[in-house]
C-alpha cells in the first residue's frame, strides 16, 4: 500500500486509491475515512474480481478521462440537439480510440466506453448493446461472416427494431409483416397500420443505417410468427432514408436526451431472402419453412439484455449511494445543543434508514449480477451445443431479477436524491441524469410487472412439478422441499445467523409460490378459463415472483460471503451488510413473515431492534463502503458526491457556468421586463 493523500487534515490516509491527490479534503469526510474499520481497496479488488482487474479497469478509465478529445462542457448546459450531436461525436472518437489503444477484450471496451460517456448515453448504444448481439445470436455461419465484420468495423450502424406504436409487451401481436415472394426470392416488409409503426428503437431516429427488424413471417400463404430480418434503412452514401422507408425521431422524453429513439415505417420494402436471420429457422428459396428447435429462440437477444441490466442497475445504485453517503457526511444540519456545531446529517437515524438499505442492496445486486452473468454464460454454452433445456430457467431468472433489481434501484436512486434535500434536485448533484437514465430500465427490455408475471408463470409450473415429486432445476429446488415449521430464532444473536435469515426468505418464497399455485387451482376449479384465473390471481403471482427473487438475492449474498476469500475486516463489514439487507427486508415485509405464523411478534421486535443496532455498524464504515465502489469524480459527475467532499465550492463553480450567467443582464430584460416596469401602468 502506498501513502497517497497529502491532505490538510489529521492523519494521511493509506489507500491504494487512484483518486487524484486533493488539495484539501473536507475534514468531516476525512474523519469518516480514518474511522473506517476496513480498507476499502480490499473490497474494491473483491468487487472487481481481483487486484489485476481493478488496475486494468482504472487504466481503461484513465485512458478515457485524460483524453482531451473526449472533453466537453457539462451536458446539463446543452440543449437536446447539441447533446445528440455531442453523443455522436464522442461515439465516433471512442470507436477510433478503442482501436488506437488496442482494446480488443470486450470487458475493456465496455469499461472504456462507460468512462468516456460518463453519465450520458452512448451514441452507438443500440449498435453494441442489441444490434451486434442480435446478429451474433441469430445469424447463421454465412450471414455472420458477411454482417459481423461490417457491423464490428462500423461500416454499418444498427439498431434493434421490435416495439411498435401499438405493441410493446405482447410481441406475438406485432403487426409489421415480412411476406416471402418466391418469384424474386425476396421478403416484402410492410407497415399495414399506424399502430404498426416501429416506435422507440434507440439510435434509429437519426443514426442507424440498418436495423434488425422483428416482423411476422408469411410464406406460402401461411403465418409463422415473429422472425428477425436485417434491413438497410438509410443510404450508405448520403444517409437519406431508402425508398419506401419512413424514419424520424420520436421527440423529447423524460431523459435519454442524447438518444435518438425513432419511428420507422415500411411501404412494401423488398429485401433479399438471405436478410432473414437464419441461425434457428429458415425459409428456402421456394418458400419452404424450417422451424427452430425452440419456439422462443427469437427472444434470446432480450434475455441477454436483461442479464446485463442487472449489472447496470447495481452500478447506478452504487453511484447514487456514493453521492448521497458522501454528501450526508459533509452536510451539517439543525443545531441539537445550543452553541454546538450542527450534526452531520449522516448521524440522523432517519437518514441512515434511507440510505443504508440501498447501500446494502447495491452490494447485494453487484454479487447477484456476478452469479446471473455466470449462469448466462453456462446456458449459452449449452445452447451452442444444441441443448435448450435451461432456456426457460434462464428466461424466468433474468426476467425476474431484471424487474426486482430495477424496481429497487429506481426507488433507491430517488430516495438518495431526496436524502440530499434541495441540492439533490440540482443537476449538479448528478441525480437527474442518473435517475432518468435508470428509470426506463423498469420499462424497456420487458415491462417489470410483465417480467415478474413471466417468472411467476415458470414458478407455477415448478410448483406443479414439485407436487408430482419430479426433479427441479437447482435455483427452484427449494420448491420441492417441505416447509420447515416456525422460525427457530430465540434471541437476537440467532437472528444474525446467515443460514437462518436465508431460510426465512426461502420459507416466505415457497409459501407465496404455493399459495399462488393454490389460488390458481381454485380459480380454475370454479370454472374460470386459464387467462381469467391468471388475471384474478395477479396479486398472488406478483408477490410470489418478487419473493422468489428476493430470496435469490439474499441467498446469493450469503453464499458470496461464505464462498469468497477475504480479510476478517472485510468479512465483518460484508456480514453486517448482509444481515442488514436481510433483516431490513423482513422488517419491510413483516406481514409476509407473520401471516402464516412463521415468525411471531416477539421475533419481529427483535428484527426491528437489530435493524437499529446494525445501523451503527454500517454508519462507521459507510463512507469507506461507498469509496470501495471506486468511482472517480469524472465518472460520478456529481458535485455533491465529490471524493474530496468540497461540495459548496464545487457547486458555486458549477453554477457560474450556467448559460444564464453569460451576461449580467439577460435579453429578456430589455424585451419584456423593462417595458413592463417602465410603462405608466406599472408605476406604483
Ligand atoms: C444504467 C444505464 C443503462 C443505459 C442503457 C443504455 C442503452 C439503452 C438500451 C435500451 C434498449 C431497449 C431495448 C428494448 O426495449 S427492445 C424491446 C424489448 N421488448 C420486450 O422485452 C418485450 C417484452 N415481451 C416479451 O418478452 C414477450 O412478449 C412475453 C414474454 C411477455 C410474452 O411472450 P409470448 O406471448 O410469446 O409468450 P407467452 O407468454 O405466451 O409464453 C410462451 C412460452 O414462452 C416462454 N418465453 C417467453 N419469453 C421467453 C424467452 N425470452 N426465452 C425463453 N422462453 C420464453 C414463456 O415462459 C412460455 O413458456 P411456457 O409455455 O413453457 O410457460
Ligand atoms: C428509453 C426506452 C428505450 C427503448 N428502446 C427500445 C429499442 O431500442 N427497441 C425496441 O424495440 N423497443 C424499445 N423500447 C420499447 C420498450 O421495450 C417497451 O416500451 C417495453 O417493452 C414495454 O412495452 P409497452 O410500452 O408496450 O408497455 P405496455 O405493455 O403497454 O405496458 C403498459 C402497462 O400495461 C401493463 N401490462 C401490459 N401487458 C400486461 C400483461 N400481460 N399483464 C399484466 N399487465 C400488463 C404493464 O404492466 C404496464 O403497467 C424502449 C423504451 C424506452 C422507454
Amino acid at each position: 500500500m502506498i501513502v497517497l493523500f497529502n491532505c490538510t487534515c489529521a492523519v494521511p490516509t493509506t489507500m491504494d486509491s487512484f483518486h487524484p491527490v486533493p488539495v484539501k479534503v473536507n475534514p468531516d469526510l476525512q474523519k469518516e475515512r480514518d474511522a473506517a474499520l476496513f480498507n476499502p481497496v480490499e473490497l474494491t479488488y473483491l468487487k472487481d474480481g481481483g487486484k489485476d482487474k481493478t488496475e486494468r479497469r482504472r487504466r481503461c478509465e484513465l485512458l478515457a478521462i485524460n483524453d482531451p478529445d473526449l472533453q466537453h462542457k457539462d451536458i446539463s448546459f446543452m440543449a437536446r440537439n447539441e447533446r445528440y450531436s455531442n453523443a455522436v461525436r464522442k461515439a465516433v472518437i471512442i470507436a477510433r480510440k478503442i482501436k488506437e489503444h488496442r482494446l480488443t477484450n470486450m470487458e475493456e471496451k465496455q469499461l472504456y466506453i462507460s468512462a468516456a460517456t460518463q453519465y450520458d448515453t452512448y451514441g452507438f448504444g443500440l449498435h453494441y448493446g442489441m444490434f451486434l448481439p442480435a446478429l451474433s445470436a441469430q445469424c447463421d455461419e454465412e450471414q455472420r461472416n458477411y454482417w459481423l465484420p461490417l457491423a464490428e468495423n462500423l461500416k454499418i450502424l444498427g439498431t434493434y427494431a421490435q416495439t411498435e406504436l401499438g405493441h410493446g409487451t405482447f410481441i406475438r401481436g406485432l403487426e409489421t409483416t415480412a411476406i416471402y415472394d418466391p418469384k424474386t426470392e425476396e421478403f416484402v416488409l410492410h407497415t399495414p397500420t399506424l399502430s404498426a409503426l416501429k416506435w422507440w428503437p434507440g439510435n434509429m431516429g437519426k443514426t442507424a443505417t440498418h436495423a434488425v427488424v422483428l416482423a411476422q413471417l408469411y410464406t406460402n400463404g401461411k403465418s409463422y410468427g415473429l422472425h428477425p430480418f436485417i434491413v438497410q434503412l438509410r443510404s450508405l452514401e448520403n444517409h437519406q432514408p431508402l425508398p419506401g422507408i419512413t424514419l424520424g425521431d420520436i421527440g423529447p422524453k423524460l431523459g435519454f436526451h442524447s438518444f435518438d429513439n425513432g419511428f420507422l415505417g415500411f411501404d412494401h420494402v423488398r429485401i433479399p431472402r438471405r436478410n432473414m436471420l437464419m441461425k434457428y429457422s429458415q425459409v428456402s428459396p421456394d418458400g419452404f419453412y424450417i422451424k427452430p428447435i425452440h419456439a422462443k429462440l427469437t427472444y434470446s437477444t432480450m434475455v441477454e439484455a436483461r442479464v446485463t441490466l442487472v449489472s447496470d442497475i447495481a452500478y447506478s445504485l452504487s453511484q447514487a449511494v456514493t453521492i448521497a453517503v458522501r454528501y450526508s457526511a459533509v452536510r451539517r444540519q439543525t443545531e441539537q445543543i445550543k452553541g454546538v456545531k450542527e450534526p452531520q446529517i449522516l448521524d440522523y437515524r432517519t437518514q441512515q434508514l434511507k440510505l443504508f438499505p440501498y447501500l446494502a442492496a447495491a452490494y447485494a445486486f453487484t454479487f447477484t449480477s456476478f452469479v446471473i452473468t455466470g449462469r448466462y454464460i453456462e446456458v449459452q454454452n449449452e445452447m451452442n451445443d444444441g441443448n435448450m433445456e435451461s432456456l426457460s430457467e434462464l428466461h424466468a431468472l433474468s426476467a425476474g431479477l431484471k424487474a426486482f433489481t430495477s424496481y429497487v434501484g429506481n426507488e433507491g436512486i430517488e430516495v438518495c436524491r431526496l436524502s440530499c434535500g434541495g441540492h439533490g434536485y440540482s443537476q449538479a448533484s448528478g441525480f437527474p441524469e442518473l435517475y432518468t437514465l435508470t428509470a426506463p430500465i423498469s420499462t424497456f427490455e420487458g415491462e417489470n410487472t410483465v417480467m415478474l408475471l413471466q417468472t411467476a408463470r415458470y414458478l407455477m409450473k415448478c410448483a406443479t412439478t414439485a407436487k408430482r415429486g419430479l426433479e427441479l432445476p437447482r435455483f427452484v429446488l427449494y420448491l420441492s422441499q417441505r416447509q420447515k415449521g416456525q422460525c427457530p430464532a430465540r434471541n437476537e444473536s440467532d437472528l444474525l445467523d446467515h443460514g437462518l435469515l436465508s431460510d426465512a426468505f426461502e420459507h416466505r418464497a415457497r409459501r407465496l409460490v404455493i399459495e399462488a399455485a393454490q389460488k390458481m387451482q381454485s380459480n380454475i376449479g370454479k370454472g374460470n378459463p386459464q387467462h381469467v384465473a391468471w388475471n384474478n390471481c395477479h396479486m398472488y403471482l406478483l408477490k410470489a415472483a418478487s419473493a422468489h427473487c428476493h430470496f435469490y438475492v439474499v441467498q446469493t449474498f450469503v453464499k458470496y460471503i461464505n464462498d469468497t476469500e477475504m480479510s476478517d475486516a472485510v468479512r465483518d463489514i460484508l456480514t453486517s451488510l448482509c444481515q442488514f439487507y436481510a433483516l431490513h427486508g423482513i422488517w419491510q415485509n413483516a406481514g409476509d413473515f407473520l401471516q402464516d405464523g412463521y415468525m411471531n411478534g416477539n421475533q419481529l421486535d427483535m428484527v426491528q431492534s437489530l435493524v437499529g443496532k446494525l445501523l451503527d455498524k454500517i454508519r462507521i464504515n459507510a463512507v469507506a463502503l461507498v469509496d470501495a465502489f471506486d468511482f472517480r469524480d469524472e465518472i460520478l459527475c456529481s458535485k455533491l458526491g465529490k471524493y474530496d467532499g468540497n461540495v459548496y465550492e464545487a457547486m458555486y463553480e458549477w453554477a457560474k457556468n450556467s448559460p444564464l450567467n453569460k451576461t449580467e443582464v439577460h435579453d429578456s430584460y430589455n424585451k419584456y421586463l423593462r417595458p413592463l416596469m417602465q410603462s405608466s401602468k406599472a408605476k406604483l
